[in-house]
């Protein structure tokens, strides 16, 4: 098969640094552009020392027309900066977005949570995700030209929950608290991520249901379950550099048993690669998937309260982000889809 020639667009920020630890481990790429906006003309090794084969690289702006020679853009970029660019790259680019602007379905949720006009949606990147009628949404996904990567915490959330909704055992009154590490506000100085703020402390932010990832979730959950499920999604900060850890529950009907629930999720997630329904009684952690693709999962009912508790764990790098994208690309362009995909972690 042809070697594809790939540019990533934002490629001094994290998510699209680690875009390019994997990259550099997938046999069926070359590595072209690498651009970013203010850090353009810097060595890539200033912002990335550890991508050690690239370290003669320089940063080249972020344009159309650097772009525009490869097979395949992946865009790692703020937010609303994805969609004037990708508008102009030439129809037979594959384009994978790591940014929300194409992730919503609904305009009016766009709007609302996002406070701009609403770009469009493209195929949605997570393959493993159960919808209606027991299918995945890998479907859509194979010869896609375009592609939305999920949120990061949308990951970790939805592959939570979304088999225990499409099996009809769980009823809604969705809530879900999830912790994450700081990289998962990117790169730019923000006052709360500073060491003094953010080590040795954990902290809520966007509570109220103000946060955008809920209505991503939401339309994660609906499309599971087949009818509008609404969300209350608490995100936290956690004083680590990677991970997320997302706690999710939701009611199940009276008399729902633990090894029914766990039926459903084996049924789901047992032929996946990325997605590990963990042995009775070990819980996810972050420490276990840090630097791999895995999505780690445990869950219980509490049958006193009549819920089902799901507990997952990501690195919102990796599976929520990076790895999520360059599996995307293999869907996308016709290669196993789990390769350049590390499923082991780093731990301890
Ligand atoms: N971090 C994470 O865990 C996750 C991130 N994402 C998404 O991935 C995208 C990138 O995030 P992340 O890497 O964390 O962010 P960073 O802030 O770390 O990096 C942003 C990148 O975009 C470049 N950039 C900034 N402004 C512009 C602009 N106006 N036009 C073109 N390029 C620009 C920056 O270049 P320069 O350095 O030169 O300014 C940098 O390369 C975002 O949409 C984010 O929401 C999605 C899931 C998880
Ligand atoms: C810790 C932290 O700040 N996390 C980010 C989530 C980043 C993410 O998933 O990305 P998108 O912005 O692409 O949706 C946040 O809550 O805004």
């Amino acid at each position: 098969m042809q070697v594809l020639s790939v540019a990533v667009a934002g490629a001094s920020g994290y998510a699209g640094g680690e875009i390019l630890r994997l990259l550099i481990g997938h046999p069926e790429v070359t590595i072209g552009a690498v651009t970013a906006a203010s850090s353009a003309g810097d060595p890539l090794a200033r912002h990335h020392p550890h991508l050690t084969p690239l370290a003669d690289r320089v940063l080249q702006p972020t344009n159309a027309e650097t772009l525009a020679e490869h097979d395949v853009v992946f865009l790692a970029l703020p937010h609303g900066a994805s969609a004037e660019l990708a508008a102009q790259l030439p129809d037979d680019v594959t384009v994978i977005d790591c940014g929300a602007d194409f992730r919503l379905v609904d305009s009016r949720a766009w709007e609302e949570f996002y406070g701009s006009a609403h770009a469009g949606t493209w195929a949605y990147g997570m393959p493993e995700l159960v919808v209606e009628g027991g299918a995945k949404q890998r479907t859509q996904l194979f010869g896609a030209s375009h592609i939305a990567v999920p949120g990061c915490y949308p990951t970790a959330s939805s592959l939570a929950l979304a088999p225990a909704l499409a099996a009809g055992l769980a009823t809604g009154d969705v809530v879900i608290v999830a912790a994450s590490g700081t990289s998962g506000a990117g790169k730019s100085l923000k006052p709360h991520l500073l060491a003094a703020e953010a080590m040795g402390s954990m902290s809520p932010y966007g509570v109220g249901g103000v946060h955008r990832h809920t209505p991503e979730i939401e339309q994660n959950l609906s499309r599971a379950g087949g009818a509008p499920v609404t969300v209350s999604f608490t995100p936290t900060l956690a004083p680590m550099p990677r991970g997320i850890l997302a706690t999710c529950s939701a009611k199940v009907a009276p008399g729902t048993t633990t090894s029914q629930v766990r039926a459903a999720y084996a049924e789901a997630y047992d032929a996946e690669a990325f997605v590990q329904l963990l042995p009775e009684g070990v819980w996810p952690t972050t420490a276990a998937v840090i630097g791999s693709n895995n999505v780690q999962v445990q869950l219980a009912v509490d049958e006193r309260v009549g819920r089902v508790v799901v507990v997952t764990a990501i690195d919102n790098l990796t599976k929520g982000t990076g790895g999520g994208a360059v599996q995307c690309l293999n869907l996308a362009r016709g290669f196993d889809e789990g390769v350049g995909l590390p499923t082991t972690g780093l731990a301890p």
